[in-house]
This record gives structure tokens, sequence and C-alpha cells, in this order.
């Protein structure tokens, strides 16, 4: 008996009791879901397209728990029967049946867990496409309202949390119920009042963990908030890191993240240390409770109730029943963690995409650029109009100039143009078609867009320029950088066509990523266009050369040009004045002169900034 007290744990030690890990999990802050049951069924759809494979999981546990009862079991049998001297089955053959048990438990956990695996990341991987797939169909007003990095979340972590639960959380929880249930009606079976006193030290665990989780969980809580705090500042440093450089501020910002990152040194080391108290505790517990057994157990075989043998099974099962409990402890916070970021996930993917296409939408095949907007209006939010009344009529390949003071609606009208948002009243026709009836894809692919702020991609200037057309051959895209003036300056990079853009073009100017923006355009060959004309002043040459390669570019196009350089203005066949979402003004250059209104008064401020 004694060396069932000095040395309790016979196999090795459950790793669910200690761990830092373990704690960290369940000291989590709760994610909690809204409507837990739903976003079950949900995640089950998903799991199970694999239910066969699922199945095999299924017994696979059952046999593992099985043969995790039935160990201990065999020890206590073997300890009566060869206790009094040898005798029954020989040695030999009781040990090689000991060791197929806890063999055989191996292996089917092994397999339990390799199998989940698979079906985990198989799933993990379809809803995360269809995350993806989401993220593209939804419309802009979605993108509007959210932020970025909160979308970018539930990409990156919440997936995360998903993937790590399935893998091995969900099936330990119902591997530790399993283990727990058969355990308390073995130990029930063999003797109630041992089982009773086993029991005892559930209360007690509990109120301690309780204890400790209540301080821990504020510590915890804190740490991740600094973390979060930690984070953000490192995002707008980098983000910023030009203007901490332009003003000198390194010092600051390295004094400031230094601040951050002690407080979470600070509210790490009590988190961890108290929580470390949880082993201590459980370990603590579990001796109590294997001397309580042991001593009340010899007591009653010395009376002749129990045998020795099933001391040994009870001090076995005792280890074997505060594991699961731990386990699930430790596994349900993650569960729910995890049920919560799944929720987030629906919830993008219950999002309304664009709204469909009307019935009869279609593609559209050539498209001359004729636009005709008729008394259009539009409000981002009701009741507070954004365009009023816009009526005008584009012919093909006449440039139309778009002016007007900030806020004046003139981004909004290229957006309802290309369908990025839709017009509340009135209607919007190209090629005297209204383009609620042509398919966003199949109006987009006639338009292209050369806005102030170019946005490439990770990869090459050649894949770049491709971007709206990736069937162009390599004489295409040198062509079209040509016609853009681009040419000569990709051909003195080093690698010329193949060199590689990083993080968005750092490696390259602005004006620069105008003319590949350019060329993207010409690449794409599109019957309309939109400009938004730079305002930020780039070198007089780069200048020009940009002048020169907008001209090429919409030149036989419909161009739609939010202007601001007078040349611009003056060069375009109409130009529509707006004026808070109203059409103030509408005609050529000179008519509008002539008119002496509010273009007329425009021009003389635009005349001093040229
Ligand atoms: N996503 C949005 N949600 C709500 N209101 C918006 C949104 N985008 C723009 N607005 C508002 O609509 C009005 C018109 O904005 P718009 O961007 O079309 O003006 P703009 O003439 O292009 O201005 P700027 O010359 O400054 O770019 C502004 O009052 C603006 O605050």
């Amino acid at each position: 008996m004694r060396k069932a007290l000095s040395e309790p744990l016979r196999y090795p030690r459950p790793e669910g009791l200690t761990g830092e890990q373990g704690i960290s999990l369940s000291k989590r802050p709760k994610q909690k879901a809204r409507n837990w049951k739903a976003t079950l069924r949900r995640i089950w759809n998903y799991l199970s397209r694999r239910k066969g494979k699922l199945a095999l999981v299924l017994l696979m546990v059952l046999l593992s728990s099985g043969l995790s009862l039935l160990g201990p079991y065999m020890i206590g049998v073997a300890i009566d029967r060869y206790l009094a001297g040898p005798g029954g089955e020989p040695w030999a053959l009781f040990l090689a049946g000991l060791a197929a048990v806890y063999v055989l438990g191996s292996i089917a956990g092994w397999l339990q867990n390799i199998w989940m695996i698979g079906i985990a990341q198989e799933t993990v991987y379809r809803m995360r496409m269809d995350l993806f797939k989401q993220l593209h169909r939804l419309p802009i007003p979605f993108f509007a309202k959210r932020q970025r990095g909160e979308l970018m979340s539930r990409m990156t972590n919440d997936m995360d949390n998903v993937s790590s639960t399935l893998n091995s959380s969900a099936i330990q929880i119902f591997s530790s119920v399993l283990t727990l249930v058969g355990t308390v009606v073995v130990m029930l079976l063999l003797s109630p009042l041992l089982t009773v006193l086993t029991f005892l030290v559930v209360p007690l665990m509990s109120s301690g963990m309780k204890w400790i989780t209540r301080r821990t969980g504020v510590l915890f809580k804190e740490r991740q908030r600094n973390i979060g705090d930690l984070n953000g500042y490192i995002e707008e440093t980098l983000s910023g890191q030009r203007i901490v450089k332009a003003f000198s501020q390194e010092e600051r910002v390295i004094r400031e993240f230094g601040e951050r990152n002690a407080r979470i040194r600070q509210s790490g080391f009590w988190a961890q240390s108290i929580s470390g108290f949880i082993p201590k505790l459980m370990n603590g517990l579990n001796n109590l409770s294997y001397a309580v057994i042991v001593g009340v157990g010899g007591y009653l075989a010395i009376r002749g109730t129990i045998t020795v043998g099933v001391i040994v099974v009870f001090v076995e099962y005792a280890r074997q029943f505060t594991r699961p409990l731990n386990d699930l402890a430790n596994q349900w916070n993650t569960l729910l963690s995890a049920i919560a970021g799944a929720e987030r996930v629906f919830e993008i993917l219950d999002e309304d995409e664009e709204d469909q296409d009307e019935g009869e939408a279609g593609p559209v095949e050539a498209v001359t650029g004729e636009v005709e907007f008729t008394q259009v209006g539009f409000s981002y939010n009701e009741g507070e109009p954004t365009l009023q009344n816009i009526s005008f009529k584009a012919r093909p390949g006449e440039t139309i100039a778009i002016i007007g003071p900030t806020g004046a609606g003139k981004t909004s009208l290229i957006q309802l143009l290309s369908r990025f948002y839709e017009a509340d009243s009135g209607s919007i026709a190209v090629d005297g078609r209204d383009i609620r009836t042509i398919r966003r894809e199949s109006l987009r692919s006639h338009m292209a867009f050369v806005l102030q702020d170019t946005f490439l991609f990770e990869g090459t200037i050649r894949d770049n320029i491709r971007y709206g057309k990736p069937g162009a051959t390599d004489e295409q895209v040198v062509e079209a950088a040509k016609l853009a003036n681009a040419h000569s300056f990709i051909a003195r990079l080093p690698g010329g066509y193949d060199k590689v853009l990083h993080g968005d073009g750092s490696g390259i100017s602005q004006g620069q990523k105008q003319l590949l923006a350019i060329a993207r355009a010409i690449l794409a060959d599109p019957a309309i266009l939109v400009l938004d004309e730079a305002t930020s002043s780039i070198d007089t040459v780069t200048e020009i050369k940009i002048q020169e390669g907008l001209q090429r570019l919409m030149q036989g196009r419909t161009s739609f040009v939010i202007a601001h350089r007078l040349n611009t203005i003056r060069r375009a066949d109409q130009i529509l004045v707006l004026k808070d979402g109203r059409l103030a003004e509408r005609g050529s250059h000179d008519e509008l002169l002539a008119k002496g209104g509010l273009y007329s008064a425009m021009h003389q401020s635009y005349g001093q900034a040229d």
C-alpha cells in the first residue's frame, strides 16, 4: 500500500492536469456564441460530408476509452489472483494480454487522432474557401462599414480557433465524457463506498479551481487587452513609419512600445504565476484522494469487504477520473470560443452578396461607350441624399470632366456607374441599356479605372500590368507599357518587367505607379474609362509623361475624369459641375465660362492653382 501512496502514478502522468498550455487555454477570455445550436448545426453540415470517417473516429474513441478502463481493471484482477501466490493462467499470458490492451489503446488513440485531424483540416479548408469566396462576392457598401483588420481576424484567428478545436478539443471532450461515465459506472459496480469517497475531492477541486480562475481570469483578460493594445500600436507605427521617421519620433515610439510591453510582462507574470498553482492543487487533491482510497480501502480489505485488487483499481480509476474532468475544464472554454469563432465566420457567410442581378441581366458583348444618366438619385444613408436628379448623356469617345467642391458627390457618381452602389431612383444606361440589366461582371469588364492611389499587387511588373487581362502576351504588355510611357522606366529597373514589386509597389515612385496603372488600363482596352486625376504634385517630366499616357489611353474611349487640372478640364467635351449632390452646371469649358456661373468662379481658382 505504501508503494501506491509514495508513487501514486504507475503509468505516465496524464498531461491534462499540468502544463502551461492547458491552463492558459482554460483562461482565455470567453467569447460566447449567440446562437450556438444553429452554429453547431452548421459546423455539423461541414463535418457530415465525411460521415464514414467520422464513424470510424467514434469507433476508435469508444475502443480507446473502453481499453483505458480495461487496463487498470486487469491489473486489479491480477493482483487478487496472484497475490497469494502463482495460480490461474501463466503470468506471461496475463502480461501479454495487458500489453495488448495498452498497445491497442494507443493505436486506437493514434488513429482517432489522425483521422480527426484529417476531417478537421478538410472542414476548415472548406470553411476558409467559402469565407474567402464570400468576401469577394460581398458588395462594396459592406466593406465601407467594416474594419479591414476585423475581417482579417475572422479569416485568421477565428478560423484557427475552429481548426484547433476540431483537431483535438472536440474529440477530447467526447472521449473525456465517455471515460468519465465508464469509470464512474465501473467504480460504482466495484465499491459504492469507495466511489463516494473518490467523489469527495470533486467539490474541493472545483472550488479550488474557481478560486484561482476567478483571479487569473481577470489577469488573463488584462493581458489579452494589453496584447491587443500592443498589436494595435505595432500596426499603427509600422503603417505610419514614414511619419515617425519624418518627425524624428523613433525614440518616443520605442519608449511607448516599451511601456506597453512592460504591461504585458506584468500581467503575464501574475496570470501565469497564479495559474501555476492549479497543477499543484490538482496533484495535492489527487494525492489526498489516493490517501483516502488507500486508507479506507485498506481498512475494508482487512475486514474482508473488498480485495486489494479493487483498491489498486480504484487508485488507477481515481486518476482516470480526475484527468478527463480536468481535460473537460480545459477544453470547454476552447470549445466555446471556437463556436463563437465559427459563428463570426457564418455571420459573414450569411451577409447578402452583391444584389443578384435582376432576372433579365445578362452579359453585354461589345460596348460603344454611350452613357446616360436620367434623373439619378442616391443616398448612402436614408434621408441624407448624396446625389439628386443627375441627368446627362456622354456620347462614345467623349471625355467628361467631373468637378466640384470636396464632398460634392463626384466619387459617388462614378461608384454608381460601375454598380459598386445602386442608384435609388432614375436610371443609368450604357449603350441605351439599363445597367441593372447588365451583369456586373460583364459591365465592369468594359470599364477600367485609373485611380489616384494605384494599387499594385505583390508580383512582377509584368503581372501587375496584365492584371486586368491575364491572357495578354508579353508583347502586348510591352506595347501597353510603351503607350503608357512606362516602358523606359521599367527597362531601367533591375529585372525590368520581371522586377518583383513588394508591399503595394513600395520600390517605385508615385508617378511610376500611375504610369503602370495607365499601362494596365490600356492593356485592358475598355470602352469606358474612369480616371481620378492625381492631386499630389509629381515632377514635371513624369507629369508630362502621365498626361501623354492618359491622352493615348483616353483616345476613342468614353472617359469620366474626376479632374483637378485646368488642362484636363479645358479639353473635356463636357464638364459636370457638382455641388451638394446636384448637377449645378453642365457644358463645355467655353459654354460654362460664358455663362459666368459657378464654373466661371471656380475657374479663377483653378487658373491660380494650375
Ligand atoms: N460610404 C459612405 N457612406 C456614407 N457616406 C458617404 C460614403 N462615401 C461618401 N459619403 C458621403 O457622400 C458625400 C459625397 O462623397 P463623395 O466621395 O462622392 O464626394 P467627392 O465629391 O468625391 O469628394 P472628394 O473630392 O473629397 O473626393 C460626402 O458627404 C461623403 O461624406
